[in-house]
């Protein structure tokens, strides 16, 4: 990992720490995450990543820094093959599984924000971002109904509305327009930890790069 991720500030430490807090590891417990290795996406406007799991290759708790512009996470999940005629995206990364075509839910991903991924959100579920250049949260779903933006997209309701830090994009959720805003560049910081004995062997760690082998 690159200096400048555990200096001025620390952020692998300050990732860690809040993480063992959050996760009440005993003082002097292994690291709840042990960041051992941090991925790095641009995202022009306009930009997405299909729904995608991250896989057993990373320890099930991953946390995200998002800098730059804010975006909007989707959480996608598997359907039964029984259910009847199910509404599909096409599967890239899990052959054979069809994902359901309206995400299970959205989470607002604003500047300086960190997205902790965990738990059956990690095992079992897809998370993907849409391609779009521009958000549209509402309240609620009875707002702005069968309404769709430039785009043609309809507005999302998002999971963790309560829990933004700006007052104004709280408010502008709240009201009847809803909050809006046009997607610039993002990046995001990825923290896992990439485990080096791996259960079915499908990859492996070589020389510090994970590898097909
Ligand atoms: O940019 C993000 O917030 C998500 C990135 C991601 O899911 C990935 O690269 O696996
Ligand atoms: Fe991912």
């Amino acid at each position: 990992m690159p200096d400048w991720l555990s200096a001025h500030p620390d952020i692998v430490t300050r990732i860690d720490t809040f993480l063992d807090v959050a996760a009440a590891v005993p003082d002097g417990g292994a690291h709840a995450l042990g960041v051992n290795q941090v991925l790095v996406n641009e995202y022009k406007p306009g930009q997405g990543i299909s729904p995608h799991e991250d896989g057993p290759a990373f320890r099930p708790l991953v946390a995200t820094l998002s800098l730059g512009s804010h975006t909007v996470l989707d959480l996608h999940h598997y359907i039964s093959p029984s259910t009847p005629s199910p509404p599909m995206i096409p599967t890239e990364g899990s052959v054979g599984r069809a994902i359901a075509a309206v995400p299970l839910g959205h989470v607002l991903l604003m500047p300086r924000s960190l997205f902790v991924l965990t738990g059956s959100a990690y095992t079992a579920h897809l998370h993907g971002i849409a391609e779009r250049s521009a958000d549209w949260v509402v309240r609620d779903e009875s707002v702005q109904k069968d309404t769709v933006d430039a785009d043609g997209a309809p507005p999302v309701v998002v999971a963790n509305a309560g829990l933004l830090g700006d007052p104004k994009v709280q408010a502008a959720i709240q009201s009847d327009a809803g909050w809006t805003a046009e997607r610039g560049t993002r990046v995001s910081l990825t923290f896992r930890h990439a485990e080096k004995v791996l259960k079915g062997g499908a990859f492996a760690m070589i020389g510090g790069r994970m590898q097909r082998t």
